[in-house]
């Protein structure tokens, strides 16, 4: 082990020792006091010492969740995966589907054909579906869907109470839309996670299925299940088919001149249009589902008697919490193609010049639509070419163009998540900033996410998140910048702080967006490049007008003050109105973020 050098340390609050307030004495988020699951010693070790246990403070803030994963990887492992020497996930799955491709043909249609559906709650333009649709329409049997609550997963995938209710919404609308084609959807709670497989291959096997289908995620476990699903399914005679749904391109089939996967969104963003243009079936419209058969209706009358569960304990919402995102984000595919269809007719001509700016509503305010797939990508992308007067994405109307590059982003970080697996088992993309020494502050971090920073456009945009399950995408990038570079807290605290509030909560994107923010991501962005909050304010929030909408104790400040309230001479009437002062001082603590980068990367490539 590579012994730890003292770090520089400037107190970023800026006030001189003596003179700090009990408010800003630094707490730290974990207990050092407690050994761990891998700790030999039995005392506290100094964080700089060579025998700090550095996964310690990672699982004591739950960033690694120990009750479902291993400690944290790594560097060499990294490497191995970037040297080819181990399997990625995606092509283990890839590899089962096939080496089993010719024994599933042979297997003749059963009784019914199953589909599972996952994060696609939709009928129209589902890949999987249509697929499964069809085998059932070939064979003359009826087809059957099923979803499947996880607890256990809602818990390791750290999904927000906000967006379970959102599924199960969704899956109440799914439910009788697809009941009208005489389809049932039996929606089961499965509580350990592990059994989920078992289950699924119970149930085709309670129902004569010998099909049984449904669309690839692309974070670790899943592509692991769906790799055990198609052996499993295989030697109980069951063909299980997993197909590329939720990305308009498949991750693996972009590729640099020198055979490799693109890790900076520019050249990658100019190969996938190269490739969309190429292959324009890629953004066809999948068929939906026929009826059943008029028999299906008694026979799996049980079926559909099922009922969608309420949400697990851990993950409920009290009644004006339902209440609010029920009216702030309807549910059901329905909805999201009159957002999509007002949004391509009314604002996506104005997109590109109003989309950085949080105040405009300028934005399709979509995101959560594709993220629990009650909207294909593909149909977003397809639909907006549709409204452009040129079928090329990258021409025509800049506002359309720039959107469909938007939804780009989504596509490239399902592509980084596919070929970097460990990014999903809490490695930063650039594995080398492991050893970056973060804060765990519990006041700092108990500010940042109560919107109580003293820095008003990074309150504004946390109360935005804390009232809506949602944050315009430029003040995501702005508290996430805060959250990392300014109080240098552990970025992944901030990414599981998202996960855990967002309705749109998605593994690659949210991983990717802190990535960008906190420079240990894909982004070719340097770590010295450095957010100045106040200058992203006046920028983007010139007017303060969505300050003034999430922050009511500023609604009276006038003109710049707004901004910068303390600094600016309205100290006083923030004051009066309860708004507190800056936590920490920017200046300094970029000389910090600086310091502490250097050093921490310093470390780990000497
Ligand atoms: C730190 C951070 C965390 C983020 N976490 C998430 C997340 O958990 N889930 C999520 O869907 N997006 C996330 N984003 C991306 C982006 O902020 C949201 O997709 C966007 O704000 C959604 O609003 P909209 O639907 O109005 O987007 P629009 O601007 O209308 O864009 C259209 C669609 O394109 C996609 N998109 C837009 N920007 C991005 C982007 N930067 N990265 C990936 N996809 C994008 C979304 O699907 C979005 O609905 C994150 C960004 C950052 C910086």
């Amino acid at each position: 082990m590579t012994p730890k050098r003292k770090l520089p340390y400037t107190d970023p609050t800026g006030i001189a020792p003596n003179k700090r307030s009990a408010r800003s004495k630094p707490v730290v988020l974990v207990d050092d006091t407690i050994p761990t699951l891998n700790s030999k010693s039995t005392g506290p070790v100094e964080r700089n010492s060579p025998e700090f246990d550095h996964s310690r403070p990672e699982e004591r803030a739950g960033i690694v969740q120990r009750t479902f994963y291993p400690p944290e990887m790594s560097n060499e492992r990294c490497a191995q995966y970037n040297a080819n020497e181990i399997p990625r996930p995606i092509e283990e799955l890839e590899g089962a589907i096939a080496s089993t491709a010719q024994s599933r043909a042979k297997i003749t249609t059963g009784n019914a054909v199953v589909f599972w559906f996952k994060r696609d709650l939709r009928i129209r333009d589902n890949k999987g579906l249509s697929l499964a649709g069809k085998k059932a329409r070939e064979a003359g049997i009826p087809l059957l869907c099923v979803f499947v609550v996880s607890p256990q997963d809602y818990q390791a995938h750290l999904t927000s109470p906000a967006r379970v209710d959102f599924e199960l919404r969704t899956l109440a609308i799914l439910k009788r839309d697809l009941a009208e084609l005489d389809v049932p959807l039996v929606v089961e709670t499965i509580v350990k996670r592990k059994k989920v497989p078992e289950y699924l291959t119970g149930l085709c096997e309670e129902l004569g299925a010998r099909h049984l289908f449904c669309n690839i995620e692309y974070e670790v476990d899943e592509l692991r299940r769906e790799t055990l699903l198609t052996k499993r399914c295989l030697e109980k005679d069951i063909d299980f088919s997993a197909v590329h749904d939720d990305v308009v391109v498949a991750p693996g089939r972009l590729k640099t001149g020198t055979g490799n996967q693109y890790a900076v969104y520019s050249p990658w963003f100019r190969s996938w249009i190269r490739h969309v243009h190429e292959n324009p079936e890629l953004l066809d419209e999948w068929e939906t589902p026929g009826k059943n058969p008029p028999s299906a209706r008694d026979k799996y009358e049980h079926l559909f008697d099922n009922h969608i569960p309420p949400a697990p304990e851990n993950k409920k919402l009290g009644d004006e919490e339902k209440e609010r995102f029920a009216h702030l984000w309807p549910a059901g595919e329905h909805e999201a193609m009159g957002r999509l269809s007002k949004f391509l007719n009314e604002k996506i001509g104005r997109y590109q010049a109003g989309r950085n700016f949080p105040a405009s509503n300028s934005t399709a305010l979509i995101s959560v639509h594709h993220s629990a797939g009650t909207l294909a990508a593909r149909m977003s992308v397809r639909e907006a070419r549709n409204v452009n007067n040129t079928k090329k994405l990258d021409g025509g109307n800049p506002g359309i163009a720039g959107w469909i590059s938007e939804i780009a982003w989504r596509d490239f970080y399902k592509h980084v998540l596919a070929h970097w697996p460990y990014v999903c088992m809490n490695k930063p993309f650039k594995y080398e900033y492991t050893s970056i020494e973060w804060e765990y502050n519990d006041d700092h971090f108990d500010k940042w996410r109560n919107g109580q920073t003293g820095f008003p456009i990074v309150d504004a945009a946390m109360r935005q998140l804390n009232h809506m399950a949602y944050m315009h995408n430029r003040c995501r990038m702005i508290v996430a910048s805060f959250l990392a570079k300014d109080l240098l807290l552990d970025w992944r605290l901030g990414e599981k702080y998202f996960m855990e509030h967002l309705i749109d909560g998605d593994f690659a994107s949210n991983n990717g967006g802190w990535g960008f923010s906190a420079s240990t991501g894909v982004d070719p962005q340097p770590y010295f490049r450095i957010f100045n909050p106040l200058l992203q304010s006046e920028k983007f929030d010139a007017d303060g007008e969505y300050i003034r909408k999430w922050v009511p104790e500023l609604r009276d400040v006038k003109g710049k003050a707004i901004h910068d309230p303390y600094g600016r001479g309205e100290g006083k009437l923030a004051a009066k109105n309860g708004y507190p002062k800056p936590v920490v001082d920017h200046k300094i603590c970029r000389e910090r973020a600086l310091a502490r980068y250097k050093a921490g990367i310093g470390r780990d490539t000497a």
